[in-house]
């Protein structure tokens, strides 16, 4: 695996008929199986926008750190996480980091309203985004996160027929789908990449799909086999699109949710990037799907999203100090 396959969504329609959407599925369904990575080009999100998200990442990132902690990352996981909020402790395969992630982040998840019952009850995950002061910020951000979602909700029927299902298949569980967006900063790293330089230590995502746009600073690597990191280049135009745990877990793990580091290997430029994590509602049931019961036994248990998410979320993020 040194290059990631590009997929190139412009032809996915949305019947089982057509034949753009099976080819888009076969074309998932292999790269999901190899390297759990792969490009994806097509997406209808316009230059725009992406630039208006982004030049928001850099504004919010330059603000003097008292600023940012108005902000401070509640417990309901939103908002700014400064250096040193995370440091990944159970991120399956690998032994706890020895230091925390070299990178800050500011945080925005689905919307609760103020009324939804789960919020009443104090839920977790169920609780306020927190904006910072500047309309600009709001304004570009809450337009991404807003095509972001619906990117990821026209991509279902192409991940349903990619795990031999009809097109409408998996909407039941996205319905609400639970959504994070992250803005991250890795500043430059005068150490020149030295092993416990990580901007974000070797980790697999939670959920079930991650939508990635990176800068062109570089510094990203996936995990290929025999251990071995390969980066993931910057591509004008494509996102970088992943699987996380959940959606390894569903297909008995023929799906691959790899694992990935970055480093900022620049010694004078931070690098920016704004990952979108598109994942089922935190009520649904996670379970083998049929067709990836081979031998009629699945590897995992029946879990509800919610109680998998707060178990990973709480052994990495328990540093955050939450307020
Ligand atoms: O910044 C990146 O390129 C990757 C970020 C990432 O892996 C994550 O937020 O889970
Ligand atoms: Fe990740």
């Amino acid at each position: 695996m040194t290059n990631l396959p590009v997929i190139d969504m412009e032809r996915l329609g949305a019947c089982s008929g057509d034949r753009g959407l099976q080819d888009t599925a076969a074309a998932i369904r292999s790269a999901c199986q190899d390297a759990g990575f792969f490009y994806l080009e097509g997406h209808g999100i316009d230059a725009v926008s992406i630039t208006a998200a982004f030049e928001a990442n850099r504004k919010f990132h330059a603000q003097p750190l008292p600023i940012k902690q108005q902000i401070a990352y509640n417990r309901w996981h939103r908002g700014y996480l400064g250096f040193g909020g995370a440091q990944l402790k159970a991120s399956s395969r690998y032994k706890p980091a020895s230091a925390p992630n070299l990178m800050e982040s500011f945080f925005l998840r689905h919307e609760v309203a103020a009324d939804h019952p789960d919020r009443l009850e104090g839920r977790p995950l169920q609780g306020p985004n927190q904006w910072p002061a500047d309309p600009g910020f709001k304004t570009a951000i809450s337009r991404y996160d807003f095509m972001l979602r619906d990117l990821g909700l026209r991509l279902l029927p192409a991940f349903s027929v990619a795990i031999g299902q009809d097109p409408t298949f998996l909407q039941q569980y996205f319905n609400p789908p639970s959504t994070a967006l992250r803005l991250n900063h890795y500043p430059p790293n005068p150490a020149k990449g030295g092993q416990e330089a990580f901007g974000s230590h070797p980790h697999t995502d939670y959920g079930f799909l991650t939508l990635l746009l990176q800068d062109n600073v570089g510094g990203l690597e996936v995990e290929g086999d025999r251990g071995k990191w390969f980066p993931v280049p910057y591509r004008p135009n494509a996102f970088v699109v992943n699987i996380g745990d959940i959606f390894a877990r569903w297909t008995n793990d023929v799906f691959r949710s790899t694992p990935h580091r970055v480093i900022n290997k620049s010694a004078d430029r931070g690098r920016y990037s704004i990952a979108y994590f598109f994942d089922p509602n935190l009520e649904a049931v996670i379970d083998c799907f049929p067709a990836f019961r081979e031998t009629g036994v699945s590897k995992y248990e029946p879990i509800r999203f919610i109680d998998y998410f707060t178990g990973r979320l709480d052994a990495n993020y328990h540093r955050a100090k939450t307020v």
